[in-house]
């Protein structure tokens, strides 16, 4: 390049441009072939009410959060993100697929709270009698109970007598609620917090890593109580598979925690294996493709998928029994089981290295049997450098993991960027989830932006909306389009169609995702577009 010397402020901006254009050759979105007339106009105004509503929404004011800016604190700023028309417009947009979530996690609380409530077989106890002073830290716990010798009493409430531990069934716990409580509305208020985090917890009560876990992996085991019981297993599983697909997502790739052996039956019984839930699955997958062909609805919903996981707890022998179970279970299940993953908190947990051995044995079975049976592995949720979960990277790839769930410390390893670039090893970046989970003080600071300019390919995801009430993926879009001049729709669009590249659905399927994705999106850049030619002639 030429010194800083130029003939003339024309030749330096030239220069300037060329420069700016080299530095984004690598993004994808430039990359592409030339945008058609509607993308064009539809990403013009996408980043014109981008710019508009940066001064108007995110500058005003507003009651109840002292300073707001566009990619803030998600849970402080969900409602206004939810007014504005940006959201409104992202909602309708076709996502393309959902490669990173937990399927118990992905049923709004309030759904999941009512799903409990119509089977009133489900108990209800809490760890300590509720009073006004514990109710936001006493944890409820579920679990159907069938037997009438179980000794129930009709309260959680202290004023009611009761005593910790036993259990109520769940519809007498919440009629029975302590007015001073709340009643039955503060019955599921205090539900809906052992379900969920909320701002004062992310961002006052446990702002640290450490804390928010804590808070975090209780959510699981409340909701556990409710979610692996047979009769509320297929609701719950087909509740997520529509929420997904009202945002627009047409296929869903979830992980499913497989570390509980059982779940409980209709008879009350925790003895339904492993294979027994598969079913269930297959069964709600094929209903849903017969209901929707039947509303002529079959293009919003090419399928779903499982990832098994389990958590980075286990002994290296204990992985095996799951690395077995896995395989026999992707033998029986050809068309559900996608992969293998270990998750939990990556700075407290069991390194991978810890489990080479036998996660190299799982790939020359899976490759002796001839299984399309790949790690899809948690890789780099973590702050640190250099230390052990930050070099959970290394093992992820030489591993031959086929995408990195999180990489969120990938921007600090350029040899990793490299291979995965050129490796084609996807990122599934969740913006919301590492926010909240305090990886990042808001969406600004988040190292998405490094990856995509790497070229690097990308699908943004949800991991546990449940947890962070963003149900679909419009929130975490919407994050990630507010906070970047350079990201637009077109870059969204990008992200959407690697998401579908990157799935791990049969190759029919693909083209089928790829060909459906195309046609809504030419529909949607078109609505846009004239959105946008009928705002310019007001
Ligand atoms: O963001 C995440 N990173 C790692 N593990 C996670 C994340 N979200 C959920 N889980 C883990 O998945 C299990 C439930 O399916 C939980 O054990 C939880 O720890």
């Amino acid at each position: 390049m030429s010194s800083a010397t130029f003939d003339s402020v024309q030749a330096y901006e030239s220069a300037r441009e060329t420069l700016i254009q080299q530095d984004r050759s690598l993004r994808l979105d430039y990359k592409r072939p030339p945008l058609t007339q509607d993308e064009a106009a539809a990403d013009q105004y996408i980043r014109q009410l981008r710019a508009q509503e940066a001064k108007s929404v995110w500058g005003a004011s507003h009651e109840d959060v002292p300073h707001p800016f566009p990619g803030m604190e998600f849970l402080t700023g969900k409602a206004i993100v939810e007014q504005t028309e940006l959201f409104k417009l992202l909602k309708k947009m076709p996502k393309g697929a959902l490669l990173h979530c937990h399927l118990d996690a992905t049923v709004d609380a309030k759904v999941l709270l009512q799903l409990a409530l119509e089977h009133p077989e489900i108990h209800v106890r809490a760890n300590s009698p509720l009073a006004s002073d514990c109710v936001r830290t006493a944890l409820p716990e579920f679990k159907p109970i069938f037997s009438s010798d179980a000794k129930t009493t009709s309260s959680v409430c202290a004023s009611s007598g009761y005593e910790a531990g036993s259990w109520v069934p769940i519809v007498k716990a919440r009629e029975s609620f302590d007015e001073a409580l709340g009643g039955p509305e503060g019955f599921d208020k205090w539900v809906l917090s052992g379900l969920m985090i909320n701002a004062s917890e992310a961002y006052d009560t446990h702002n640290t890593i450490e804390k928010i876990w804590e808070k975090f992996i209780s959510t699981f085991g409340v909701a556990r109580g409710i979610i692996h019981y047979v009769p509320i297993f297929s609701k719950y599983i087909k509740a997520s598979l529509l929420a997904s697909i009202e945002d627009g997502i047409s296929y869903i790739e979830p992980r499913i925690y497989f570390q509980d052996e059982f779940m409980c039956g209709v008879d009350g019984e925790v003895n339904v294996p492993h294979r027994q839930w598969l079913q269930m699955f297959d069964t709600v997958v094929q209903g849903l493709h017969a209901e929707l062909a039947n509303q002529g609805r079959q293009e919003e919903f090419v399928g779903a998928r499982l990832i098994y996981s389990v958590g980075k707890t286990l002994t290296p022998e204990q992985l095996k029994w799951y690395t077995d179970d896995c395989i026999q279970l992707k033998q029986q299940f050809p068309h559900i089981m996608a992969g293998f993953d270990l998750v939990g908190p990556e700075n407290i947990s069991v390194p991978l290295k810890t489990y080479v051995p036998t996660l190299l044995e799982f790939n020359a079975k899976v490759k002796s049997l001839g299984l399309e049976l790949p790690l899809i592995l948690h890789a780099g949720e973590t702050l640190g450098d250099g230390d052990e979960p930050d070099s959970n990277l290394y093992d992820a790839i030489l591993l031959g993991t086929k995408r990195i769930g999180h990489g969120f410390s990938l921007a600090k390893h350029p040899e990793l960027l490299r291979l995965c670039r050129e490796g084609e090893i996807l990122i599934e970046v969740c913006p919301i989830s590492n926010e909240v989970l305090r990886l990042t003080s808001s969406m600004p600071m988040h190292p998405l932006p490094i990856l995509i300019n790497h070229g690097v390919h990308v699908a943004i995801c949800s991991d546990d909306p449940c947890q962070w009430g963003s149900m679909g993926l419009t929130c975490d879009f919407y994050q990630v389009i507010a906070s970047s001049e350079v990201t637009g729709l077109i870059m969204l669009g990008e992200m959407a169609k690697d998401s579908i590249v990157y799935s791990r659905m049969s190759d029919n399927d693909k083209t089928r995702a790829m060909t459906t994705w195309n046609r809504r999106w030419a529909a949607y850049v078109k609505e846009l577009a004239s959105l946008g030619r009928s705002t310019e002639s007001q």
